[in-house]
């Protein structure tokens, strides 16, 4: 328990300067690239990340590829609006000049009108295409990241901090936009644009003139941009992983809102968020700085580009062989094209974000599955015999093992209770039934069978796990029953509730069973929660139920009525005449006279087990030390 004069978290108060040995592993380790299963392997090169985010565009090449040539024609027709009014304006001064009469303008300006209206009309197209692209390579990459996920699922949210995943799932896949909506367009738009109109310039006014152009446009679409990325690209890696420290910080923050204010600490959480803040800032500066000398740079070389032109197809212009009117357009032509060099310009300032972030999301995407999905199915049946045998677990970062060599049976269709100190091991040996991960050493077999090898769809399937904080969405009571049951028909949702003593208090709710509870559950008591995840789970008729503290919120004489309603249910099981397997995790001890057997657990190894009515009888051990405790 935080007490007042202690920081909360392992980010100190201010000042914060210089930083302190906890603060600085933490952040060294939110900066690692992957640190755990949530996160992933080593980082990609940038070849493998770029060849990646172009195979999540498989699926909307054509319109990518439209969206391209809509860029490169619309890009084209600037540089003939420019070169076209450049064209007539000097003839007119020269015609001026050599006190001519000029030519009619009528044709050049619906030249120019019909070219103006194309543009827009292609404009468009680019635009509305590369969104398309973009928010459809988006939605394909959060599918990728559930995907990815799902199979690491629950173990990844015993491993990864999920304000980190948030942000990787939220933030960064948000941030790659940039990638498909404004980089592969502009890159072939800069690729194929300059020199095509090199080429026209070349053959009708001057090679000369052409070369000059073609020097200070690759300077500033190539040289310029990459001077300088890579120190940009680590400051955007330092960036996004100080906006994931953000992230994680304020998701700690809302979630734990109650407790912040509640002792006093909003002033310290939120200057931990403005010094965090600053860390974002911080790190993004040297990137902002390469972007501002790139931005000067590439100016520069954009208005000496004319310059440039006009100065090299002079000589062609003495010697006859190109006219004035033809130079200026050239030379316009040029100046026209730092639209194009500013579409390079501007990816490139976003793209070490971009990048960055594609860098963490692929971390994600191609994490190893560490608990590979086993190809047996675990055959239903009224019960089903659980087996621990020989368990050691260590948790992934922990110094010492939660278990140590735990072996114990939890008969079939008998109820097994878990008692011990807290912190002894109950919750993960229940989690490991569940395969939440493999144990480091030994196995745990339902049957029989290792749990490695059957499949996870088949094991949840039978076993059901309700915990003393059991997660409500962000809906309706029934759609939050259903969640293992869809299939449910109302009148089994109203008798799993009954079961868990909690059908009286839906139905007195505002819509019934149709009524939304807050995220997390937060419109209903925790005692409520707690009961509506175990009906949630009764209602998939498991054949083994593993209750971890389930009637904790619950008043005594409540919890007396839920624990006989559920022995109730048990006992008949799946209705085939034989009780479902029962494996409780508990501190109750008073609880316990009802069960079949008892496991005494201390510091991760099992230290008394038997029938609660031997257990109970003998004057000295385990259980009864702990029975003292309590009373
Ligand atoms: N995600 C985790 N990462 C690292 N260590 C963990 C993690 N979860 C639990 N532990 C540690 O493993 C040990 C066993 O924890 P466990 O939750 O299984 O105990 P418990 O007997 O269920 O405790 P309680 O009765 O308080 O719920 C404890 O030392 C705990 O600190």
């Amino acid at each position: 328990m935080s007490t007042r004069g202690e920081p909360m978290s392992a980010e100190p108060a201010e000042p914060a300067e210089p930083a302190e040995p906890a603060e600085a592993a933490e952040a060294a380790k939110a900066a690692e690239p992957a640190a755990r299963p949530g996160a992933g392997g080593a980082v990609a090169s940038r070849r493998v990340i770029v060849a990646w985010l172009l195979s999540v565009t498989r699926p909307v090449l054509p319109p990518l590829l439209a969206s391209a040539a809509c860029r490169i024609l619309d890009h084209l027709a600037g540089v003939g609006l420019f070169a076209l009014a450049a064209h007539a304006v000097v003839s007119c001064a020269l015609e001026l000049a050599d006190g001519r009469q000029p030519g009619a303008l009528w044709p050049t300006v619906l030249t120019m009108v019909a070219l103006s209206l194309l543009k827009a009309a292609l404009r468009y197209g680019e635009q509305f295409l590369g969104h398309l692209v973009a928010f459809t390579s988006l939605e394909l990459l959060r599918a990728q990241i559930f995907s990815a996920l799902a199979p690491r699922a629950p173990r990844v949210t015993v491993t990864s901090r999920s304000g980190d995943l948030l942000a990787r799932a939220t933030k960064d896949v948000d941030r790659i936009e940039v990638f498909f909506a404004h980089t592969f367009a502009p890159a072939v738009c800069a690729a194929t644009v300059p020199p095509a109109v090199l080429v026209v310039i070349g053959a009708s006014v001057s090679w000369w003139a052409a070369g000059a152009g073609a020097l200070t446009l690759a300077l500033a679409i190539l040289a310029v941009p990459a001077a300088g990325w890579g120190a940009a690209l680590a400051s955007s890696r330092r960036r996004a992983a100080a906006r994931a420290r953000l992230t994680q910080h304020v998701t700690d923050s809302v979630q734990g809102l109650a407790e912040v204010v509640g002792y006093g600490r909003s002033a310290e959480r939120l200057a931990q968020t403005a010094r965090l803040d600053r860390e974002v800032a911080a790190a993004g500066a040297p990137a902002a700085l390469a972007a501002s000398l790139r931005r000067g740079g590439i100016q520069l070389l954009v208005l000496a580009g004319p310059v440039a032109v006009v100065a090299a197809g002079a000589d062609a212009v003495r010697a006859g062989t190109a006219g004035v009117a033809a130079l200026a357009a050239a030379a316009a032509a040029v100046l026209r094209m730092s639209e194009t060099v500013r579409g390079v310009e501007d990816f490139t300032a976003a793209l070490g974000d971009s990048f960055a972030a594609a860098e963490r999301v692929h971390e994600v995407v191609t994490a190893p599955v560490e608990l590979p999905d086993g190809t047996m199915a675990l055959a239903p049946a009224p019960a089903h015999e659980l087996v621990w045998e020989q368990v050691t677990y260590t948790y992934p970062g922990a110094s010492r093992p939660a278990l140590e060599g735990v072996s114990l049976r939890a008969r079939t269709g008998r109820w097994t209770s878990l008692v011990g100190a807290s912190g002894s091991g109950k919750t993960t040996l229940a989690q490991l039934a569940l395969r939440f991960d493999d144990p480091s050493s030994g196995r745990v077999l339902v049957d029989g069978a290792d749990l490695r090898d059957l499949s996870a769809d088949s094991l949840r399937s039978e076993i059901a796990l309700v915990t003393q904080r059991s997660h409500l969405f962000r809906a309706t009571v029934a759609q939050n029953l259903r969640l293992g049951a869809p299939e449910a028909d109302d009148l089994e949702l109203e008798e799993a509730c009954r079961v868990a003593c909690v059908h009286e208090e839906v139905l007195a709710m505002e819509d019934g069973y149709r009524t939304v509870v807050g995220e997390r559950g937060a419109t209903v008591s925790g005692g409520q929660r707690q009961r509506l995840a175990l009906a949630r789970a009764l209602l998939m008729r498991p054949s083994v139920l593993v209750l971890d503290e389930f009637t904790s919120h619950l008043d005594p004489a409540l919890e007396a009525r839920v624990r006989e309603s559920v022995r109730r249910w048990a006992a008949v099981g799946r209705g085939q005449g034989r009780p479902v397997t029962v494996v409780e995790v508990t501190h109750r001890l008073h609880d316990i006279a009802g069960s079949d057997h008892v496991v005494v657990l201390d510091e991760g190894r099992v230290v008394q087990e038997g029938a609660p009515a031997e257990l109970l009888v003998v004057e000295t051990g385990p259980l009864r030390r702990l029975l003292a405790r309590e009373s």
